[in-house]
């Protein structure tokens, strides 16, 4: 099992934010983190992060329990959070140890992948949104972590843009076959992206619904098999309290 949430509940202050959260991942399985706002998606993603470890529960990536900031784990948060002053190029192998020659190659190839070839030298001042992001994923990426952890990576993006990105994570994950955890509000992000979908739901968020989608990818948006996935989904963000299944 690559990532194992174990009965993971989360207080702030005494109330109650998440309880009793449970789902695994196995090597390379994407899963989707789906709900409506305030549920706890967020703070599920801490927990796995390890920026947050006062959660109570077992939290195990690769089989260590997770309890501070890891180097097998890269994470990509909703801005793309660069250091102004760095270029592209520095932004992604600032946390990069070793010679200063494999890190830049290894940061341009990373660079190249995401569409960012050209662009090494500028500055975030100069980058659109989505140039930006994309140099977030290369900075996320380029430790070659087993596991992303990705929270509502696209959804300050235009609509257009959020779409290419969706394709660029999908070759990257093609190529390094990462394990990776997506927040997401979105419905059809989580069907175009995902092997399984984790709906939390009601306050505290609660696991409602985990639904694992055998399509293979890249997958049509107009497939009849998830757009029946879709209305499941709607229904459970909309409907009913108790589960409907723990784990498919
Ligand atoms: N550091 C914190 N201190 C106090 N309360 C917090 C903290 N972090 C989260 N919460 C509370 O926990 C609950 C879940 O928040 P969280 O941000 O995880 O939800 P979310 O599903 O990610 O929401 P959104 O989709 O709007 O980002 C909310 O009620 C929130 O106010």
């Amino acid at each position: 099992m690559s990532l194992s949430v174990e009965k993971v509940s989360r207080s702030f202050s005494g109330d109650v934010a998440v309880k009793d959260v449970t789902f695994h991942a196995e090597k390379g399985e994407v899963i989707g983190l789906l709900g409506t706002s305030g549920c706890g998606k967020s703070t599920v993603l801490r927990a796995i992060s390890g920026l947050d470890t006062g959660y109570e529960g077992t939290i195990k990536v690769n089989g260590e329990q997770s309890r501070s900031v890891n180097k097998d784990l890269g994470i990509i948060f909703q801005e793309a959070r660069l250091m102004p002053w760095l270029t592209v190029l520095e932004n992604v192998y600032f946390g990069l140890e070793g010679d200063k020659k494999e890190k830049r190659e290894k940061a341009i190839q990373l660079l190249k992948q995401v569409g960012l070839e050209g662009f090494e030298h500028y500055y975030p001042k100069q980058l659109s949104g989505g140039m930006a992001q994309r140099t977030a994923i290369a900075r996320a990426l380029v430790t070659e972590p087993t596991t992303l952890l990705l929270d509502e990576p696209f959804s300050a993006l235009d609509a257009f843009t959020k779409l290419q990105l969706q394709d660029m994570l999908l070759d990257l994950w093609n190529s390094y076959r990462p394990t990776m955890v997506i927040v997401t509000h979105d419905i059809d992000e989580a069907l175009y992206l995902c092997d399984r979908i984790v709906i939390l739901k009601g306050q505290p968020g609660e696991v409602y619904d985990n639904i694992k989608i055998r399509k293979p990818k890249p997958r049509s948006k107009s497939d009849i098999e998830l757009v029946k996935m879709k209305e499941r989904i709607l229904k459970a963000l909309e409907l009913g309290k108790e589960p409907l299944v723990r784990e498919a």
